[in-house]
C-alpha cells in the first residue's frame, strides 16, 4: 500500500523543518505544495490574510472547521495569546492522524484540541465537551456546501457573540454561493471580501470575513 499525499506532506515537514518552529513547518508545507504536490491548504497568500485577521481578533477561543493536514491550524495556533485555545474539527481519520503529528511537530499541541468527527454533530457538543461559552473566531474551510448550515448551527447553539468573526476560505474556488449570499445579505452580519488566489495557483479565490452583530 503506497503512501498518501498527506503522509508524504508529513514526511516533508519532518525532513525540511525544525521541531518546535511553527514558521519552518509552514514554509516546509508551502514549499512541498508549490514544488512537489499541490494540496488543499489555505496556502501562503491567503494564509497571510488569515494571519492578519487572527492577530486583529486576538481570540481566546477559536474554532476551525476542516483541519485537513493542520496547515491553517498551525498558522492560527502560532499567533494565539497564552491561555487561549483552538478547537479544530476533522471527520477523515487519516487526515486527522497526519494533522495531529504536524501540530505536535510544530510544538503547538497544548493550544490545539483536534476533534475527529463531522462538524454537524460536534458543534452542538462544544459547550459540554470543552466548556466553550462562545467563539471569538471561526475559520471555515470544510465541505463547501456545509458552510451555511454550520454558520446557522453556530448561531442556533448560541456559540457566536456580538463581534464574533467568521472567516471563510474558498468563497470563489471551489465557491460557496449560498453561504456568501447569506452573510452578505443578512442584517446579522457585516461582511467583507478579501480577494486573493487559490492556494499555489493563479486562479482567483478569496476569504470572506463576516462579523456577527448579535
Ligand atoms: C473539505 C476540505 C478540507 C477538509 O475538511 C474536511 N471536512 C469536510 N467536511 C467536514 C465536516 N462536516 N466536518 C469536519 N471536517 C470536514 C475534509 O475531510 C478535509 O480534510 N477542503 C476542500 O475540499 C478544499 C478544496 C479545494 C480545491 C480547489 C480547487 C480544486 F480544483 C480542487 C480542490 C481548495 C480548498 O482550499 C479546500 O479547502
Ligand atoms: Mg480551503
Amino acid at each position: 500500500m503506497g503512501s498518501t499525499r498527506p503522509q508524504r506532506l508529513l514526511r516533508a515537514v519532518q525532513k525540511n523543518s525544525t521541531r518546535g518552529d511553527p514558521q519552518s513547518v509552514i514554509s516546509a508545507i508551502d514549499h512541498f505544495c508549490r514544488h512537489k504536490e499541490w494540496a488543499m491548504n489555505v496556502g501562503d497568500e491567503k494564509g497571510s490574510i488569515l494571519d492578519g485577521v487572527v492577530s486583529e481578533v486576538n481570540p481566546s477561543t477559536a474554532l476551525e472547521l476542516g483541519t485537513y493536514c493542520g496547515y491553517s491550524t498551525v498558522r492560527i495556533a502560532r499567533l494565539l495569546p497564552p491561555g487561549s485555545q483552538l478547537i479544530t474539527l476533522e471527520f477523515n481519520p487519516a487526515y486527522a492522524a497526519v494533522a495531529k503529528q504536524v501540530i505536535a511537530w510544530a510544538g503547538l499541541q497544548d493550544k490545539v484540541q483536534l476533534v475527529e468527527g463531522p462538524s454537524g454533530d460536534l458543534i452542538p457538543q462544544m459547550k459540554e465537551l470543552f466548556g466553550v461559552k462562545s467563539f471569538d473566531l471561526v475559520f471555515i474551510d470544510h465541505w463547501k456546501d456545509r458552510y451555511l448550515a454550520d454558520a446557522q448551527l453556530l448561531e442556533e447553539c448560541g456559540l457566536l457573540r456580538k463581534g464574533s468573526v467568521l472567516l471563510a476560505d474558498n468563497v470563489i474556488c471551489p465557491g460557496t454561493p449560498e453561504y456568501l449570499e447569506y452573510v452578505r445579505n443578512s442584517p446579522r452580519y457585516e461582511s467583507r471580501y478579501f480577494k486573493s488566489h487559490l492556494e499555489y495557483t493563479q486562479a482567483e479565490d478569496g476569504l470572506e470575513k463576516s462579523v456577527f452583530l448579535g
